[in-house]
C-alpha cells in the first residue's frame, strides 16, 4: 500500500488516519491475551519444573491454575512477576517479554501487579488503615485527604470500612484476610495474582473472598489469577481453569468442562480422589528395598 501523504491527503486526513489506527490498537490490545507463556521450560538447578508449558490468559478474566503439590504452580507466578526467568521459550505480560525488560521497566510492570500470598501478612504494628495506605504512600504523591478517600474505598469495597482503627491483632483470619486484599488492590492494579488465597480460612470467610475476588476483578477491570487447591470454590468464580502435571499444562477447560470432564486427572481434583494421575505416594524406591526385606510393592 503506498503511505497516506502520497494520495494527496491534507493533514486532518493524517490525523483522521492515526485516530483510526489508535482505536484499532486500543481493540486489539483489549483481545489480545494479557498474558501469554510460550513453551517455558524451567528448572531449579537441575531439577526440571515446567517442560514446555503454553497458556493464555485473557483481560478480564479469574484463571484458577490447580495441580499437585510441587507442580509449579507458584513458579509459574514468579515467572509472571519477573523474580525468575525461563530458561526456554517466554512469558509475555501486556504485549511486553517479562525476562527482555530492564531493571526500571520491570518495577514499572511489576506496580501494576497486585499480589496476595496465603497468609497476606499485614504489617503488625500498623492498623488497618495505614497497611492500606501504606503502599499509596510509598508509591504516588497523592496528598492524604486523597489517599484517605482511597484507603476508605478500597475498605469499604472490602467490606471492612468500618474496621479502619482497628490493628491486625484485633481482626479474624477472614477479616485479616480482606484487609490484605483491599492492601493488594489499593493501586488499582491491571492484574492481581493470588497464591492460595483460601488456605486457612472458614467455610464462609472462604466464600467471601472467592465472591470478592471475582467482583473487584470485574469491577475494577482487572485480570486475575489463582494458584488454588479448592476446586468448588474454583469452579464457582472463575472463567477458566488450567491444571499442571509432569511440567505442562495437562488439561484446561472452562468450569463445566472442568466438570463434566472424564480425563482421569481432572476427574481425581474435582472428586477429591486420594489416589490417581496424582500419587499419593512421593516416588519412592520399593517399600521392600527401604525395609531391607526382598522384593515387593512401592505401597
Ligand atoms: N527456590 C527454589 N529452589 C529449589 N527448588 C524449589 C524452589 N522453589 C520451589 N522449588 C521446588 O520446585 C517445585 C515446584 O514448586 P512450586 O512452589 O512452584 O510448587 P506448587 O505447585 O506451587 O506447590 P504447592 O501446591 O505445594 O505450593 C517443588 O518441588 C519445590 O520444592
Amino acid at each position: 500500500m503506498r503511505p497516506v501523504l502520497e494520495l494527496g491527503c491534507n493533514l486532518g486526513d493524517v490525523t483522521h488516519v492515526t485516530e483510526i489506527l489508535e482505536v484499532k490498537r486500543q481493540k486489539l490490545m483489549a483481545t489480545s491475551p494479557l498474558i501469554e507463556f510460550r513453551n517455558v521450560n524451567f528448572a531449579y538447578g537441575t531439577r526440571p519444573i515446567l517442560k514446555g508449558v503454553d497458556m493464555s490468559i485473557s483481560r478480564g478474566q479469574v484463571i484458577a491454575i490447580m495441580g499437585g503439590s510441587g507442580s509449579g504452580k507458584t513458579t509459574l507466578l514468579r515467572l509472571i512477576g519477573g523474580e525468575i526467568r525461563p530458561l526456554v521459550g517466554s512469558v509475555s505480560v501486556a504485549g511486553q517479554v517479562v525476562h527482555e525488560l530492564g531493571r526500571n521497566e520491570l518495577f514499572k510492570l511489576r506496580r501494576k501487579m497486585g499480589m496476595l500470598f496465603q497468609f497476606g501478612a499485614l504489617f503488625t504494628d500498623l492498623s488497618v488503615f495505614d497497611n492500606v495506605a501504606f503502599q499509596m504512600r510509598e508509591h504516588t504523591n497523592l496528598p492524604e485527604s486523597m489517599i484517605r478517600d482511597l484507603v476508605l474505598m478500597k475498605l469499604h469495597a472490602v467490606g471492612l470500612r468500618g474496621a479502619q482503627h482497628l490493628m491486625p491483632a484485633q481482626l479474624s483470619g477472614g477479616m485479616a484476610r480482606r484487609v490484605a486484599l483491599a492492601r493488594s488492590i489499593a493501586l488499582d492494579p491491571m492484574l492481581m495474582m493470588f497464591d492460595e488465597p483460601f488456605t486457612g480460612l472458614d467455610p464462609i470467610s472462604l466464600s467471601v473472598i472467592g465472591s470478592l475476588i471475582r467482583r473487584l476483578t470485574d469491577t475494577l477491570g482487572m485480570t486475575s489469577i489463582m494458584v488454588t487447591h479448592d476446586i468448588q470454590e474454583s469452579l464457582r468464580i472463575v472463567d477458566y481453569v488450567y491444571f499442571l502435571a509432569d511440567g505442562v499444562i495437562a488439561a484446561h477447560g472452562t468450569p463445566d468442562e472442568v466438570r463434566a470432564s472424564k480425563v482421569p486427572f481432572v476427574h481425581q481434583f474435582v472428586h477429591g480422589e486420594i489416589d490417581g494421575p496424582v500419587p499419593f505416594h512421593y516416588q519412592a524406591q520399593a517399600y521392600s528395598q527401604d525395609l531391607g526385606i526382598g522384593v515387593g510393592s512401592n505401597a
